[in-house]
């Protein structure tokens, strides 16, 4: 069994990419903006700000209270739309409940889309032709790629059905052409599905919901998941020290597919200031 080492991995790729915003004659900019002040989000914010700054690009946070309501937010969006400073954009999710997500994400240009969340980004996506990536997809085929996992005819299950990380890695993969399954909290026989899995992708948001039993000896197993314990201890959706004796290959969480997540929105940034400049 081997641990995928997603530290570094990510490091790399991050090594990678300064290496390219050391030579453009811009810097790539990226803006966050954060509504209230969601937890994971909060930590998802800071960790991008430190990459940005190891890679080279320039990034802002934009804070907003709570409160604001969806014009003003629409507003914000627009006014980073317009500025030809900041080639990607997003938008911390999830939004407070009186405001439109749908709404916000479809105000984003799809071209400064970097989570890729915009509908004319999920549908290029879903032709085959994709301009925008989700970076958390986008780092699971990273890794795949890095250590040489054989996708080709190999039965891939994913279980979890968001558009952020369930229907585009789906995507991907059967691009890759895996034979891809798509299972979720309704599916009947999802264990069976689970035994049948040479390639196991979990997003679900449940604690160590995959058990060692479960599992195909040998499965390739990617936990998106991040759950945290009372004691504030972080965990997957995969049963980390029982799986990894019959898994061939997994990631661990932290330190997995969190870390690539992070990268590859600063890859997906500087792809985004590239094509500003058409380079
Ligand atoms: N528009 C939008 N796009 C997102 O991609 C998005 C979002 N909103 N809202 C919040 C969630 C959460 N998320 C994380 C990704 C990586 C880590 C991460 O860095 N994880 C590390 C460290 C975790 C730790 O130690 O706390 C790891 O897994 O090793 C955390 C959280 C992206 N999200």
């Amino acid at each position: 069994m081997t641990v995928i080492d997603g530290k570094a991995l990510a490091e790399r790729v991050q090594s990678e990419l300064k290496t390219v915003v050391a030579s453009m004659p811009i810097q790539p900019g990226l803006v966050a903006i954060l509504v209230g002040d969601d937890p994971a989000s909060k930590i998802y914010v800071s960790g991008k700000e430190k990459d940005a700054a190891k890679i080279g690009i320039k990034s802002e946070i934009v804070r907003l209270p709570e409160t604001i309501t969806e014009v003003e937010l629409l507003e914000t969006v627009e006014k980073y739309n317009q500025d030809s400073n900041w080639h990607g954009i997003i938008v911390q999710l999830p939004l407070p409940k009186h405001i439109n997500e749908e709404r916000v994400l479809m105000k984003i240009s799809p071209e400064k889309d970097v989570d890729g969340f915009h509908p004319t980004n999920m549908g290029l996506l879903w032709s085959g032709h994709p301009l925008m990536l989700p970076s958390t997809p986008a780092g699971i085929m990273e890794m795949l790629k890095a250590y040489n996992v054989e996708i080709e005819g190999k039965n891939a299950l994913v279980i979890g059905r968001s558009n952020i990380v369930g229907k585009p890695i789906a995507q991907l993969l059967l691009m890759a052409n895996a034979t891809v399954t798509i299972a979720h909290s309704r599916t009947k026989n999802l264990l069976e599905l689970v035994k049948n899995a040479d390639i196991l992708v979990v997003a679900i948001g449940q604690d160590r919901f995959i058990k060692s039993g479960d599992v195909k000896p040998g499965a390739v197993v990617i936990d998106v998941g991040m759950n945290r314990d009372a004691a504030g201890k972080l965990h997957g959706d995969v049963d980390f020290n029982s799986v990894k004796d019959v898994a061939s290959l997994i990631t661990p969480v932290p330190g997995g597919v969190g870390l690539m997540t992070r990268t590859m929105l600063m890859k997906q940034t500087v792809e985004a200031a590239k094509r500003a400049l058409n380079v």
